[in-house]
């Protein structure tokens, strides 16, 4: 994918990181951001992951200093937002979509942004080709859909050939194409040396853009990780079993000291690849299986379990939130602890 530029490359010696320490934000009694601190690094996408309602956007809003923090401190390389000469050179970021004077032309726009920060007007037709809206440069942005609005506002991010670039939640409104290339865009700009950092609210997005991860819930972090360790910690493997002799099955399990976990509707789960234990064991005792399947727990039960006590806003489904569930233990064997309670937790 051709951006029209490279610099960020050519100044890669020069570190272009966020670094948060112990960033909190009060809304009266609401605690929004709760003692944050991480640091987010060049060269890789770094994915900020959380509930609906975690502080994503509040801790972005501090990173630009649009939101002054209760406590702590957030820096773009070694220094406050309003430090910076020419910010939109430094960081490019998209908040939330649409804000901007829909009687303007998209082109428009852009050049006043970019001559109210000292960039070059020829870097608006550069941006424009780079997200696909120069056919519609001239028409006023408030006949643009929200896929068109996410574009332009990411051509806005782009503007100043900045290091670092900050999305709040990308993908919303573009439809699959759109949501392909903006994965793409990012990961171009962070082979090309550049900080990119992402919110979303969906594992799933995640999983396939991101290189490391920042996870909060209700304001504080809950896993400060790379992808590739929450994959491996995460992608619980386990046995799922169904049988009409559950007692038996129960009683031969225990005696064999194999955990089990009852997952309602019959169904009984042993974790780990350990199929072919289970099978001898049944036919062992002469029990009868009607399932004994490998299975592999997704990530995005990972997420809804490391965020299960943090989540703001509950569909009740008759769990308290954070349940797991009901569990045998056979004597003697310390209670199974829930996926992901080894996560730091702040
Ligand atoms: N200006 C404000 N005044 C009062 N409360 C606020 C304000 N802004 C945010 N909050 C609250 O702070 C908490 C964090 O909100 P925030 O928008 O940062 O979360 P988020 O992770 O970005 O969520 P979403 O994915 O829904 O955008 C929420 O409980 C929200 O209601």
């Amino acid at each position: 994918m051709s951006l029209g530029w490279q610099r960020a490359s050519s100044r890669s010696s020069v570190v272009a990181m966020i670094e948060l320490e112990g960033l909190t934000k009060r809304y009266g009694e609401k605690v929004a951001v709760n003692n944050l601190s991480f640091t987010v690094r060049p060269g890789i996408i770094t994915g900020f992951l959380g509930p609906n309602g975690a502080g994503k956007s509040t801790t972005m809003r501090m990173v630009l200093g649009l939101d002054r923090p209760t406590a702590g401190d957030v820096r773009i390389d070694g220094k406050h937002y309003d430090e910076l000469k020419d910010p939109l050179t430094y960081i490019g970021a998209l908040l939330e979509a649409k804000a901007w004077h829909g009687g303007r032309s998209a082109y428009n726009h852009l050049l006043c942004l970019a001559q109210s920060n000292g960039i070059p007007a020829s870097r608006v037709r550069q941006v424009l080709d780079t997200v696909g809206l120069s056919a519609v440069a001239r028409k006023k942005t408030k006949g643009f859909s929200l896929g068109m609005g996410q574009r332009l506002g990411i051509a806005g991010a782009l503007l100043g050939d900045p290091r670092i670039l900050m999305f709040d939640e990308p993908v919303n409104g573009l439809d699959p194409e759109g949501i392909h290339w903006i994965r793409n865009l990012m990961k171009t700009l962070a082979s090309q040396g550049r900080t990119v950092f992402v919110s979303s609210h969906l594992m799933s997005e995640m999983a396939l853009t991101a290189d490391h991860l920042v996870v909060i819930g209700q304001g504080r972090l809950l896993a400060d990780t790379s992808m590739a360790e929450f994959i491996a910690e995460n992608s619980r493997s386990y046995v799922r079993i169904r049988t009409p002799q559950r007692e038996q099955l129960l009683d031969a399990l225990h005696a064999a000291g194999v955990t089990v976990v009852e997952s309602g509707e019959g169904v009984l789960e042993v974790d780990g690849d350990k199929s072919e234990t289970v099978g001898e064991l049944a036919a062992r005792h002469q029990v009868v299986l009607y399932e004994l399947s490998p299975q592999r727990a997704s990530l995005e039960e990972a997420f809804m379990q490391l965020t299960a006590e943090s989540v703001e806003y509950h569909a009740h489904d008759g769990q308290p939130p954070g349940a797991v569930p009901q569990q045998q233990q056979p004597p003697g064997q310390p209670p199974q602890q829930p996926w992901g309670s080894d996560w730091k937790r702040g």
